[in-house]
Order: C-alpha cells, then structure tokens, then sequence
C-alpha cells in the first residue's frame, strides 16, 4: 500500500467525535509512551515507522538513512529500524541495549517515546522507560502470539503504574491479514491485561513495516477492524497526573550564601507551594511557612511540580540534603518499615536479611530487604515466601530501615514512592521499586554497636523516658522519637 500523504492521515484523525478532539487539541503536554515487547517483534521499525510517517524524521537523516542502510527493505523504503540505531554497540551486535527517547508530534499533541529492549537481561532498561510513561504499547509478532517476555512487560509496565495499554500485533501481512488471529491474541491479551487490573486496552492490527495501522489506516486491506490507528489511539490516551496529594520538596541542598539568606533547594516533585503557606520538614515533623520562594533569577509568588526552586521558610529550623520539605495538609508516610514491590536487576539478585543502601531523590539510606513472595510470570500469581530474588524476578518485599523513611505510595506519588537498591559492596543498582504502604509497625528496635536503639512515637517515648525501668538502662538504651506521631495515630493507620 502507498502510504497518502500525511495531511490526509490527520484529516481522518480529525474526524474523530468533537468532544474527544477538544480534549485531545487541549492537552499540550506531551503524552510519555514505552513500547515493548520480545526480540525482533519489530519495536524499532514501528518507531521508525512512527517517526517517518508523522514527519519526525528531519530531511538530512532522511538522505543520511538512504544513504547509508544501502538497505532497503522489501519494499524499496529505508530501514526503519535503522533510525533508532543511536548507539553504537547496537549497531555492532544488531540489538537494541539501552532506552532510547523520541520525540514526534501530530497536530493533536506530541510524543515521547522510550524504545526499551525486548531482551531479557534488559529488563532493568524497561522498568526505567515505563517509570515515566503514560502508556504502553506492546508489540506481538501476529505469527507467535504473547509470549513469557510480552507477559513479564506487561507486569513490569503495570506494576509501574501504567494503566494504559496498546496492544500492536504487529506483522499482520505475514497471517494473510486473518482476522481471527487478531481476535484470538487480542483476546488473550485482555484476559492477561484485566488479571493485572489494567482496564483501558486498545488491541490494531499492523503491519509496522507497510505503515499499516500506524498513522495511516488500512481499511481497504483490514476491512473487518474498525478500531483506531496506533496515532489515533495515542492522541485520545490520558495523561497521567504524576500527583494527586501534596506539596513535596526533597531538599537537594541547602543555600547559605551569606548570613541573612538560608534557602532549600529541590525540584517540586508534587503539588504546588505558595508564600505564606505551612510546611512541615519530614522526618523531623517540625513545621514553618513559606516565606519566599526564590527561582534562578526571580523570585515567584506560587511554584509548582516540575519547578526548580530555593524555598525560604520564616524561621529557623533545622533542615538538611535529603529531608522532605511537604505541605502540612497531605503529608508523605513517616515510618521505620514499608512494603514495596520491585524488580531485582543483577545476577546475584536480592538477598534476604541483607542491608542495602536505598536511594530516593536525594535521600540515602540503610535497609533491609525481606522478600514477601514472588511474582510467577506464567501464571500471573505471587507464590508467597520467596527467599531470594533472582534476577528479572518480580517481588513484593519489605523494607525496614534504621532511621525514619519519608515516602508516598508510588500509586500517589511516582517520584517520591520510587527508589533503587544499591549493594554497598558492589556499588552495583540491584534493584528499581515502589513502595505500596507504610507498615504498621509500632517504632523499631535496633542495635548500633553496643547500643540498642528504641524508635517510638513521641507520646510513648516521653511516657518511657520518665520511667524508672528506662533511668536504670540509660547507657545502653537510645530512644528516639518519632516526631510528629503518636501512637494512637500509627495504630490507626491502614497496614
Ligand atoms: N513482514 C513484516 N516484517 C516486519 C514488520 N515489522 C518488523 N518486521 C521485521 O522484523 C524484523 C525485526 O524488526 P525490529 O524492528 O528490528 O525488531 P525489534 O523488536 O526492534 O528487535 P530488537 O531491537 O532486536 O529488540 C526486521 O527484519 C523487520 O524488518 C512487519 O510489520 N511486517
């Protein structure tokens, strides 16, 4: 098939119902897509595809791709694949190994697009893609149909929150075009999407190499489909609001530049902050308002997420690199113990008991990991008592640290409920996840050297100070308050 011109494909596209065109022209962030799927399911040439047929793809890399391929495919048109071929080592193996972005547009809205790796080693590459993405679009090769790495890309992409998916059975011109291969994997594929609590699924037959189905449609070869196009369906995708609570300031650094000045910097990671609003300062739980909000030259009267800023507060309080500035109303868990799920990323895996370092914006902290269950790619269920985490292995864990933690379920927040595990051994990331709740445990005990440290809300810690038992073991017991919280609160507090 000649692919029409572009302008006729967006005139197709326009003739969507108006209310959904308003909303899709409204939108001008730009939606965030992964696309993922097994090796050689065709991911590169769809993207090709994608940029080529929206025009994405500028004249001189167009002339450079001629050139260069001397590969032309079956149908005398470039490599596609070939335009995503950044990195050199892919060129050499003939692999895609890293995440790749690109950007493309219509008229409706533009795109970003993460190119993640079908193979399985690269696992770690995909959950970074989906941590950001708004949708994700899965490709199966219409001759094999879902497979075990479809499956693991599909739960990676769900358990990071992504609740939009695309489903391309791609190299439908090598099935004869047969419909009831599309209905079979399509069906499948929704039984495999609702098992994961993903609702919104758009299942195209495609060819990515024939651009069909991608930005042009393909009526005349499928007449039996009369769903969207791939660029139709991405034109109606929502984007996903990153926040839904607070206000949240991780506090990169702190500003001294002269006496009279103390400002926090960070990037807004949730909510918006306006001068004369509370804060309170996580984890200490000690409360300000704002008093200035100061950007690289100006100062502002309101920032929101997204926003780089330096933060005054009307008084002096005692605020360092890797605290929580958060808006009083809505604050982030405060706690010793959370759970989390997440996707174990080097050979060696993840090791019960062990104590990790855990990385969250600019925080760093110790943790131990207990491995609750794991998640069994074949049949979508979690087998509880996992020991260790094998690598690519899917888990629900626990999370105990020594010192308070601050999070927002990732479900809440993706940038202050996200963190990575870091093996202080190796220095290697072992492991990318989110937090799903805060544990209800009442403090912690832990040892430090000789000495045992109590953690405990304030009311119970002051309750044990002043008593006897305590005054006889001053020396080797610590007890530490957990500001801000109270017994009664934590108890009450949903595990
Ligand atoms: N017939 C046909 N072939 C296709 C189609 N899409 C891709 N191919 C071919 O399938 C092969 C693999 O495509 P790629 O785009 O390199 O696959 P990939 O999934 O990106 O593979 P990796 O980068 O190795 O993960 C290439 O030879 C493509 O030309 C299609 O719709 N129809």
């Amino acid at each position: 098939m000649t692919a029409p011109a572009n302008t006729a494909a967006l005139a197709e596209v326009q003739d969507l119902p108006e209310a959904e065109a308003a909303k899709a022209v409204k939108d001008s962030r730009p939606l965030r897509l992964i696309t993922c799927g097994s090796v050689d399911d065709g991911k590169s040439t769809l993207i090709g595809r994608l940029l080529w047929d929206t025009k994405a793809v500028k004249e001189d890399q167009a002339a450079a791709l001629s050139r260069d391929s001397g590969k032309q495919n079956d149908l005398g048109l470039p490599d596609f694949a070939l335009l995503l071929d950044g990195l050199q080592a892919e060129r050499e193996q003939g692999i895609t190994i890293d995440v790749a972005y690109r950007y493309f547009s219509t008229d409706r809205r533009s795109f970003i697009v993460a190119d993640t790796p079908g193979h399985e080693q690269y696992t770690r590459n995909m959950a970074t893609g989906a941590s950001t993405a708004d949708l994700a679009v899965l490709l199966v090769d219409a001759r094999a149909g879902l497979l075990e790495q479809t499956r693991r890309h599909a739960t990676i992409a769900s358990l990071m929150g992504i609740k939009q998916f695309v489903l391309a059975v791609n190299k439908f011109d090598l099935v004869s075009y047969d419909k009831s291969v599309f209905d079979r994997i399509s069906h499948e594929f929704k039984e495999l999407a609702l098992s994961l609590g993903v609702r919104q699924i758009t299942a195209i037959p495609m060819s990515a190499l024939k651009g069909e189905n991608v930005v042009y449609g393909a009526s005349t070869i499928m007449p039996w489909y009369d769903g969207p196009t791939l660029v139709q369906a991405l034109e109606l995708a929502t984007i996903r609001t990153a926040t839904a609570g607070g206000f949240r300031l991780p506090v990169q650094r702190v500003s001294r530049p002269g006496e009279s000045f103390r400002g926090y910097q960070g990037t807004v990671a949730g909510g918006s902050i306006k001068p004369g609003d509370s804060v309170a300062i996580l984890p200490s739980g000690m409360v300000a308002n704002v008093k200035q909000i100061v950007t690289f030259d100006l100062v502002r009267n309101a920032a929101v997420a997204g926003d780089a800023i330096t933060l005054v507060l009307d008084r002096q309080v005692d605020v360092s690199r890797g605290d929580m500035i958060a808006s009083l109303d809505g604050q982030p868990m405060t706690g010793l113990g959370f759970d989390a799920q997440l996707v174990a990323l080097q050979p060696g895996g993840i090791e019960p008991g062990k104590r990790y370092w855990l990385k969250a914006g600019s925080r760093r902290q110790r943790v131990v990991v207990q491995p609750v269950s794991q998640l069994e790619l074949s049949s979508g269920k979690w087998k509880p008592h996992a020991e260790t985490l094998a690598m690519n292995a899917i888990g629900k864990v626990r999370l105990s640290f020594d010192e308070l933690a601050v999070f927002d379920t990732y479900e809440q927040n993706r940038a202050t409920g996200a963190f990575i595990l870091i093996d202080p051994d190796t220095n290697n990331t072992v492991a990318g996840g989110m937090v799903t709740a805060k544990r209800s445990d009442l403090g912690g005990i832990h040892r430090e050297g000789e000495r045992v440290l109590l953690s405990l809300p304030a009311d119970l810690a002051e309750e044990l100070m002043a008593s006897e038992a305590f005054a006889a073991r001053r020396d080797d017991v610590d007890i530490r308050r957990i500001s801000g919280q109270r017994s009664n609160e934590i108890f009450e507090t949903p595990d």
